[in-house]
């Protein structure tokens, strides 16, 4: 059964919305971890929109499961914040500083050369590396040349596909991706865009899937629902 690391950015950005500690960020992943989240998920931007650099020092400290950041290495800035803080694994994803969100994987063809050097430093540290990747086979075989332990699978595309009722169309191309990473020995995270409606038919089909990292959908819902259902909401679809 894959595991459900809770990405908490959105908690953070209302947090920040108001410049006070309401909601809490630290108490809110203790309650996440104790309401069966396998994990806690951050993504510290440059500008620190949501979660901020000081708030990772603080998480560290009361991580119970699994701590995952995500960030692009290309900061030295996130670099020396990760190996400050050794999280079981870091996730590397190309975003430049202006982006709304996520919206891509690496090239790792292109990048090949850099991803070798900056995963050998979180290697180094005792890091787990998983890298951002679209379904791609070009690219999943140019992840494993980077040395990286696994591939996160950017699921936006198969989101958008899913939501208008294009099941097969949206998954097949995830599919594939997941076998080839299979055959070559990655390990299989995913991530963006998860939601109620989409993950239990993503998590079904695909072999050998480890980990998803879900954020704004589990944190809208629980507006309605409230954080524990949600996350009982999501870890049920996983089941
Ligand atoms: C890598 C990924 O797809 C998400 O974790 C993304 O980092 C979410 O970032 P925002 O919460 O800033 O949209
Ligand atoms: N890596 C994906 C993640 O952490 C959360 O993405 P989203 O669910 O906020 O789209």
């Amino acid at each position: 059964m894959a595991k459900l690391s809770v990405n908490i950015n959105k908690i953070a950005t209302l947090r920040n919305s108001r410049g006070g500690n309401n909601p809490n960020v630290i108490k809110a992943a203790i309650d996440i971890q104790n309401f069966g989240a396998e994990g806690i998920t951050v993504h510290p931007r440059p500008d620190e929109r949501h979660i901020r650099y000081a708030d990772v020092f603080e998480l560290k400290k009361i991580i119970t499961t699994e701590f995952n950041i995500e960030g692009n290495p290309k900061e030295q800035k996130f670099v020396d914040l990760v190996l400050a803080n050794k999280p079981e694994q870091v996730t590397l994803v190309p975003d430049a500083e202006g982006q709304l969100t996520s919206d891509h994987g690496w090239d790792t063809i292109k990048n090949k050369d850099y991803l070798i050097n900056i995963i050998s430093v979180f290697h180094k540290a005792g890091i787990r590396v998983s890298i951002f990747v679209d379904p791609d086979i070009n690219m999943l075989i140019g992840a494993k040349e980077t040395g990286t332990d696994r591939i996160e699978l950017y699921t936006e595309g198969y989101a958008k596909e899913y939501a208008m009722g294009n099941k097969q169309q949206a998954i097949s191309p995830y599919v594939e991706a997941a076998k080839k990473a299979n055959e070559l020995g990655l390990g299989i995270n995913a991530g963006h865009d998860l939601d109620l409606n989409n993950l239990k038919y993503f998590a079904e089909n695909i072999p050998g899937l480890l980990e998803v990292s879900i954020g704004h959908a589990l944190i809208c819902d629980a507006l309605y629902f409230g954080l524990e259902n949600a996350v009982q909401l999501y870890k049920r679809q996983l089941m």
